[in-house]
């Protein structure tokens, strides 16, 4: 396999490239010889190695998060807050190398990388505000010379496990809230896109975040969350990734009845109502749908649109998607950079191919344009119904299916026709159809006229099959947090009510 020399030489401090695990604050080799290689999916060139972790190695660092946590969750919140600053800004300094790295592991185009280091960074300066806010109460009593009340105190280790398609922000989403509520961390990160959570680690060090609290092991998936999820010790499991795997890590994590959160899949509806301006509706459902290459939970999976202005959405649509452009993400002026590998490339022609046998019509979308094995040309295909797999799966890729609806009731069965709930997108100005689908809609997350909907402030998460629990926002930090409750009797009339 050749070896990329690319990296490290396109970095300002080469520093943040590191090939290791990181365990208890020192880079760790893999003691039984396993490796996993690394690929630029732009390329298919290697970019790097890093070692399978053995099991025992696994447990070290369980043992090193326990052995930090006595320190961590006894500094003050403030002192807490000031060491995630740090980390935030110095995540923000080095801007440009963390996007670099991201772009060569995970093919985003490199201003998208940007604005992911911005987006992860956001979420670690917010949750070292909220940290100082993780308030208890004080209950009226109902026990005669008694106060009572609660204190909130952090579970303990937490095991996050995280996906490729955005390898720093779901990262810090998770890790920011748990190392803010006083929980050491211990990061396995997508084997695709280790080491934007390598440079991560290299910059916790460099924030003074104690050894032991910000852990990245590697290793086989399966065998590695095995040994986390049996782990007493480890308290809290937060997943982001596929609904399958969730649900594996969901039954694995009965054993030990952790705390468990889990953002899986979602298959978003974007719906586009009959008072709509056709065009705006279109440009709006390309954003949704394109961004990272269509590899976004959020990403409009089935566009709804009305029957009254079908035709003309998507005329506008495919004149607006032939212009995106596709090819390597370090190049400017890319759109659409490469899917993850291969697998992820046959998956949508596959998808595409189930369509067009069961009676779908493709627009647009020639795969002899495509710049390399890795790249999927954007597609649009009419006509998509629920016996289609487009509309069953999340298809993860540049696909987009455009489905005609009747009215309001119809569009409402079919946006909820799916397993899964993470969020959907409503286009219209009709003041009464937005709030009936608003409440109708069986989402986590329902965004109406914006494409853009996350950011730190927002309680982010689904319903039915794709999650459990909510990330970022003001709720995001409880899920690292145990509600303690106290009642101090025999206080004589002093206690009050
Ligand atoms: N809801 C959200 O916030 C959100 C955000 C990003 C991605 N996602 C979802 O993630 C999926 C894409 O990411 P992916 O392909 O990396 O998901 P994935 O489920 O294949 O992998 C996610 C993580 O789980 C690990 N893993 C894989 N197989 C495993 C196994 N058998 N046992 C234990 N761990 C295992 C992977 O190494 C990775 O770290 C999509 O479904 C997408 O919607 C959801
Ligand atoms: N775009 C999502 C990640 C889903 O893949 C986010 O903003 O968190």
């Amino acid at each position: 396999m050749k070896l990329s020399k690319t990296l490290t030489a396109q970095l300002d401090d080469p520093r943040l490239f590191r090939e290791h695990a990181y365990v208890n604050g020192k880079w760790t080799h893999g003691e039984g010889g396993r490796e996993e290689t690394v690929i630029d999916p732009a390329t298919g060139e290697a970019i790097g190695h890093i070692p399978w972790l053995e099991a025992h190695q696994i447990r070290e660092a369980v043992d090193a998060a326990d052995a930090a946590f006595g320190h961590w969750r006894a500094l003050r919140a403030d002192e807490r807050a000031e060491r995630l600053m740090a980390w935030h800004d110095l995540l923000q300094a080095h801007r440009e190398d963390l996007a670099t790295i991201m772009t060569l592991e995970q093919g985003k185009p490199l201003p998208d990388a940007r604005g992911e280091v911005e987006y992860g960074a956001s979420f670690v300066r917010w949750f070292a505000e909220e940290g100082k806010r993780t308030f208890g109460e004080t209950i009226p009593s109902h026990i005669p010379n008694a106060a009572l009340g609660t204190i909130k105190e952090p579970v303990g280790i937490a095991a996050l496990i995280t996906p490729w398609n955005f390898p720093l922000a779901m990262i810090t989403r998770k890790a920011a809230a748990a190392m803010a509520a006083g929980c050491p961390v211990i990061v396995k990160p997508a084997g695709e896109t280790p080491f934007s959570a390598l440079a991560l680690a290299e910059l916790a060090e460099r924030a003074g975040i104690p050894a032991g609290v910000f852990n990245v092991v590697l290793g086989e998936p399966a065998e590695v969350s095995k040994i986390l999820c049996a782990e007493e010790r480890v308290k809290a499991l937060s997943f982001t990734g596929s609904t399958r795997v969730g649900r594996l890590l969901l039954e694995q994590s009965a054993q030990t009845v952790k705390r468990v959160s889990l953002e899986l899949g979602g298959n978003a509806p974007f719906i586009v109502g009959p008072d709509m301006d056709p065009k705006e509706a279109a440009f709006a459902a390309v954003a949704a749908k394109f961004q990272t290459a269509g590899q976004d939970c959020l990403a409009a999976n089935r566009i709804l649109v009305h029957e009254s202005i079908h035709d003309e959405f998507v005329a506008h649509f495919a004149e607006r998607m032939a212009a995106l452009t596709v090819g390597n993400g370090m190049e400017s002026e890319i759109d659409l950079g490469p899917l993850i590998h291969r697998q992820a490339v046959d998956k949508a022609a596959s998808i595409v191919d189930d369509a067009i046998s069961r009676g779908a019509t493709l627009v647009a979308g020639d795969q002899t344009q495509a710049p390399g094995e890795n790249f999927f040309m954007p597609v649009l295909l009419t006509g998509v119904t629920p016996q289609m797999k487009v509309w069953r799966e999340e298809n993860f890729a540049p696909v987009a299916g455009v489905t005609a609806y009747r009215d309001d009731d119809e569009v409402i069965a079919m946006a909820n026709d799916t397993e899964y709930g993470l969020a959907a997108y409503v286009y219209t100005h009709d003041i009464r159809r937005i709030w009936k689908l608003l409440r109708a809609l069986e989402y986590g997350m329902v965004s109406v006229n914006s494409v853009k909907m996350t950011g730190p402030p927002v309680p982010f998460g689904g319903v039915k099959q794709s999650g459990l629990g909510r990330e970022g926002g003001i709720t995001g930090i409880d899920e690292y947090l145990e509600t303690k409750y106290y009642c101090l009797g025999a206080l004589g009339s002093v206690s009050g009510s």
